[in-house]
């Protein structure tokens, strides 16, 4: 089989290193690593060197997979890259390795992986489906007051939602303290977590400089950032904490896990620290590629919206209980996640044993930063056919179908996102219901002639469609006034 098991070696150690780029002398591979977009230059260098790359760097060795099979090879089915790098500057500096989401593998990681996991699995989520829907019909009287802010409304909705499901608190405005503070703490972090992106996290002696020298920057910025930090842990937990004290907490992720008190209370404190981070920018990238994607190919929309209108009852908004009805629906949400990958180089992994790749191939040094070049394998004309196309249609013949994103897009094996079941359904509720209410088309000029749209996107850890302009206009009176009333009952 194409991705099947390779053998594992006796000694692994006799193989040869994977091929890459010729080192200098002393900093090795070091000034050959950009510091953004690596992705573009690791998809180059695949050309001459092929799927799976070795870099030698000063802060330690970089093997590349640029092909899914590479990565089922080494990241779905084996454990011994199942870590996580150190990340000298968003980890230890800024305090983000009290995360899952970046902490290496040891008790305090499995302690919050398994609480995580077992609030976020697919029948935990079905509980939720309310209100998210709630969520959802907020969302879209939002889009019908103020199309043009529809990024700023995509992370109000998957702000609260997450908000809610952890801490069990309700959120109304972007203006709100439990958004206010998150945001603070995110935005100017997801920069820091790219490979060489900042030069302490290349030499991590630097790490000891003191603040107050020139160059140390980096420190005082992190300084900053971790106090935002710690009120981003702080202040939802400490409110959950008097409202269970007082017997007026909402049922939530962290009132459960207080309540049956298993794990204490910094692992907690941190597990439900991971969340935000994990799942607001991730979702809304992909909501916001949605809308791109529908004004650039409006007869995918047209047929999405035709699967819609024939299964869902006139004077109605689509639910979850809906889904297994609309298989195209389906389709668009594969496609979505390979048309223009959230995490173009996955979240990075890290060796904790010698390893071999591919059965006698290559060996995988023990200390090795591992990247997942997500984008490369969505790029791959070996996989699909005419990449750039937005073209749910790939996925549809389950003869010819081509390779199923959710197997990359998520991640692997222990390390495997376990928010995927959230984000879908998140996905799944937005989607269906602004194809069931809106058309999304290109803006128009002053004459009325549409614009061509060229969007950039962003270039740190996740890649999400810039600001842009897009006609977001309710399907008819009709849907419009649904709209307000669905809302209205909805209250949030
Ligand atoms: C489109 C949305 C999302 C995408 C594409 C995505 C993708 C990923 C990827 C690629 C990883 C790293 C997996 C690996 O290292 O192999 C990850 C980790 C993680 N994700 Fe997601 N994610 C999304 C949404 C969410 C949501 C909504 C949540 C929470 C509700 C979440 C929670 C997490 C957590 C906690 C981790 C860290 C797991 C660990 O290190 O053990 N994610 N995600």
């Amino acid at each position: 089989h194409r991705y099947g098991p390779s053998r594992i070696t006796a000694d692994s150690r006799k193989l040869p290193l994977p091929p890459g780029p010729k080192p200098e002398f002393i900093l090795g591979n070091t000034r050959q690593l950009p510091t953004h977009s690596s992705w573009l230059k690791f998809s180059e260098w695949r050309k001459k060197f092929g799927d799976i790359l070795y870099l030698s760097t000063v802060g330690g060795p970089i093997v590349v997979l640029n092909s899914y099979e590479s990565m089922y090879g080494l990241l779905q089915r084996k454990s011994s890259c199942a870590d996580r790098p150190v990340f000298q500057m968003a980890g230890r500096l800024i305090g983000f390795d009290r995360m899952i989401n970046i902490r290496q593998s040891d008790e305090k990681w499995k302690a919050g992986r398994k609480i995580i996991q077992s609030a976020l699995n697919n029948e935990a989520i079905r509980s939720f489906y309310p209100s998210l829907e709630g969520a959802t019909r907020t969302c879209l009287l939002q889009l019908l007051d103020s199309p043009h802010d529809f990024i700023g409304h995509f992370r109000l909705l998957t702000g609260k939602v997450i908000v809610l499901f952890t801490y069990g608190l309700k959120v109304e405005s972007s203006q709100d303290e439990l958004i206010a503070i998150n945001n603070e703490a995110v935005e100017p972090s997801l920069g820091y977590f790219a490979p060489g992106a900042v030069l302490v996290d290349t030499f991590p002696i630097l790490r000891h400089v003191p603040s107050w020298i020139p160059g140390a920057g980096f420190k005082r910025s992190a300084k900053s950032i971790k106090k935002k930090l710690d009120r981003m842990f702080e202040v939802p937990f400490n409110r959950v904490k008097t409202d269970m004290v007082a017997g007026t907490a909402m049922p939530s992720f962290t009132l459960d896990n207080l309540q049956n008190n298993i794990y204490d209370e910094s692992d907690q404190l941190a597990s439900s620290g991971s969340m935000y981070i994990a799942a607001v920018d991730t979702t809304v990238a992909t909501l916001s590629s949605f809308i791109l994607a529908m004004a650039l190919y409006p007869n995918v929309q047209r047929k999405a919206q035709a699967e819609i209108d024939h299964i869902i009852k006139e004077g109605a908004l689509p639910s979850f209980e809906d889904r297994d009805r609309l298989p195209y629906i389906g389709l668009l949400m594969k496609e979505l996640q390979r048309w223009k990958p959230v995490l173009n180089l996955g979240v990075l992994h890290f060796a904790t044993t010698e390893d071999d790749y591919g059965g006698k191939c290559y060996h995988i040094p023990k200390g090795s930063t591992v990247i997942p070049n997500i984008w490369a394998v969505t790029q791959d004309e070996d996989n699909y056919k005419d990449p750039n196309r937005f073209w749910p249609e790939r996925f549809e013949n389950p003869e010819t179908a081509e390779l199923d994103p959710y197997k990359y897009a998520f991640g692997f094996g222990r390390r495997i996102c376990p928010g995927l079941h959230f984000a879908d359904a998140t996905i799944y509720i937005t989607v269906v219901s602004i194809l069931a209410a809106f058309n999304i088309s290109k803006p128009r000029d002053e004459n009325g002639s549409e614009v061509e749209l060229d969007v950039p996107y962003t270039l740190g850890l996740i890649s999400c469609p810039e600001n842009f302009e897009c006609a977001i206009q309710p399907r008819s009176v009709a849907v419009a006034s649904l709209v307000r009333t669905a809302a209205e009952e909805q209250g949030w």
